[in-house]
């Protein structure tokens, strides 16, 4: 066992695993609780294009624009992303100036669609894990161009259930590939490189805490399955190819649900992964919209299909609201590491969450 370890297994005995883990993630980030980029590059560029997002450090100002930022949602489409960002400004009360509207910030990317609504940022991430990856990275860079202090990431999604009642709303504790490994894994210069899918345990339990006994479908927590298709990646017979039967199918759908698995979709494992790394706290949350062990279409009606997908959007709207009522106190209160305790920067989570009383 080296220094580390030792470390590590004297915490994980004193503080308990979660404390350990929250502890892990502070450090990643400055003494202040601000994102700290682990790339020494780019603090020596003279800007930095956010390509994507239509944005730049040099050709914006990224903290008054964004500064403000505590909440990151990310949802696969335009629509849903505006519509949340919508409903997440009735719900928080907040209003844009008069004879103004929301506007999409990352509009001329023509990629992503990026709303702002006070401290939430609502953004589309597209379909897949490239996708995603993608966009990460350059959220993640905005946030350290911006300033933000502690963000929490969440995304929203849909995805097939296993099992479950379509409806159903699955938060993920932890995401795996189509191999039942929990990294997320990309070659870089022509070698492998593996980041640990960690998606914040207290997190899920804080969410799962917000459901509403009189909300009419459950919310459950499992694993998710993050695949790199649709079709045969999910096991399903209706793609353009399939060379398995369907007894093949339902013994691979059955090994996953032995295994813990209970839904299935395309971005959590870039997610979870590339949050974790940069040391910011994160949560998957999907409807399921089909029950895999009963079929592959989707053949639920739209208007159907379009209430299910609010039901992730209600819970985190939930969250969102319990934190700025409670002034930060909430969920900031969570690690036990000094730097994050400091007086001033409590003051400052106060005083930002004032802002949208
Ligand atoms: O509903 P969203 O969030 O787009 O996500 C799910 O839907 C897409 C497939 O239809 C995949 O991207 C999957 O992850
Ligand atoms: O079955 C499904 C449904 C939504 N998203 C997926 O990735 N799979």
């Amino acid at each position: 066992m080296d220094i580390i370890e030792l470390q590590s297994a004297v915490r994980s005995v004193v503080m308990g695993k979660d404390t350990q883990e929250e502890h892990r993630i502070a450090c990643t980030r400055y003494e202040d609780g601000r994102v700290r980029l682990r790339n020494p590059h780019i603090e020596l560029m003279d800007q930095d294009i956010l390509y994507h997002l239509a944005l730049g450090s040099g050709s914006h100002d990224l903290v008054e624009m964004f500064g403000d930022v505590k909440f990151v949602c990310m949802g696969g489409t335009p629509k849903r992303m505006e519509q949340f960002a919508d409903y997440i400004m009735g719900e928080i009360g907040h209003k844009l100036p008069t004879g103004t509207r929301l506007q999409d910030i990352s509009h001329y990317s023509y990629r992503y669609s990026m709303y702002k609504v006070g401290p939430v940022l609502s953004i589309s991430h597209g379909m897949g894990l490239p996708s995603v990856a993608i966009l990460l990275h350059e959220v993640i860079k905005l946030m350290y161009h911006a300033k933000v202090r502690d963000p929490i990431f969440f995304r929203m999604g849909t995805s097939g259930g296993i099992g479950l009642e379509g409806g159903t709303v699955v938060i993920s504790e932890q995401a795996v590939d189509g191999l039942m490994r929990s990294f997320y894994e990309i070659p870089v210069l022509g070698k492998l490189v593996q980041r640990p899918a960690v998606l914040d345990k207290k997190l899920v339990r804080e969410l799962k805490a917000l459901h509403h006994a009189d909300d009419p479908y459950d919310t459950i927590t499992g694993k998710t399955l993050c695949t790199s298709d649709f079709y045969e990646g999910q096991g399903r017979l209706d793609g353009a190819f399939c060379e398995f039967s369907e007894t093949d199918k339902m013994q691979f759908l059955e090994k996953l649900h032995k295994s813990g698995v209970i839904n299935m979709e395309m971005e959590s494992l870039a997610f979870a992964a590339l949050t974790h790394h940069a040391g910011i706290r994160s949560a998957v949350i999907c409807a399921t919209i089909v029950d895999r062990l009963k079929g592959d279409q989707i053949q639920t009606p739209k208007e159907v299909l379009d209430e299910w997908q609010e039901r992730p959007q209600k819970l985190i709207s939930r969250y969102i609201k319990k934190y700025l009522q409670t002034k930060g106190r909430f969920m900031d209160s969570y690690c036990g590491s000094p730097c994050v305790k400091s007086p001033r920067r409590f003051k400052l989570v106060q005083q930002e969450s004032e802002n949208y009383d």
